[in-house]
């Protein structure tokens, strides 16, 4: 069984990511294990460099290996906005609730047809000799004309899928765990894991 310290303050993130590997034989240590860790600056300028500074430093820190996801929402009547500023979008320490109000206020107008948007998750694998592989996913749909459903996290109660006319927070997370962009990039990362085929090493 390997070990993974997945390096993320997000419990919603947690929650998902525990969900969709649990059929594999890892060890998913949260960063609750490790009080001390330190607080990553997300100064990248794309999901990537930001996932990458987060797994690498939580790596570095606990000399395991560590998974980081960089996750957020393209509006593309926004011109690809929020992005990798997803999380502070509505100023510093900005709940998630704050962030969709800023949302609906800034496409306050606009048209349904005109409100495609995109979820996108970044995830890196790094490894404490400094290797590192990368994997991602991304969901496609709109962003609602009304706040909707109590489920999942961020900017779920206002992203709507097309084919059902529910948004994300309306679905199970079951539902969402089949088809997120989360659950794309998790996929990438199960068959790399599954190709590799880390010894199963015996200790204790
Ligand atoms: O499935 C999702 N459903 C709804 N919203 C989502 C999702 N996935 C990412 N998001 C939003 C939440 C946050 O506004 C931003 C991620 O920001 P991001 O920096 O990657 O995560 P975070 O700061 O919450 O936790 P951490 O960096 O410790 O992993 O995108
Ligand atoms: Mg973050």
């Amino acid at each position: 069984m390997i070990k993974i310290v997945f390096a993320s303050k997000n419990k919603g993130k947690v929650r998902e990511v525990r969900a969709i590997l649990e059929e594999l034989d890892v060890n998913l240590e949260s960063l609750e294990a490790y009080p001390n860790a330190p607080d990553v600056v997300e100064d990248g300028s794309s999901f990537f460099e930001n996932a990458l500074k987060k797994a690498r430093v939580i790596s570095e820190f606990t000399g395991e290996i560590a998974l980081a996801d960089d996750s957020g929402l393209e509006v593309d009547a926004l011109n690809g906005q929020p992005g990798i500023y997803s999380a502070r979008f509505a100023g510093e320490g900005a709940d998630d609730n704050q962030n969709n109000q800023r949302l609906m206020e800034l496409l306050n107008g606009v048209p349904a047809k005109d409100r495609s948007a995109a979820f996108r998750c970044v995830l890196v694998l790094y490894h404490p000799d400094g290797n590192y592989e990368s994997f991602d996913g991304r969901w496609d749909g709109f962003i609602s004309e009304t706040v909707a459903g109590t489920g999942g996290f961020g900017y779920d109660p206002v992203f709507l899928l097309p084919e059902s006319g529910r948004t994300v927070a309306q679905l199970t997370s079951e539902e969402k765990n089949r088809s997120s962009h989360r659950a794309k990039a998790l996929q990438a990362l199960k068959d790399h894991l599954r190709k590799r085929s880390y010894p199963a090493k015996k200790e204790s």
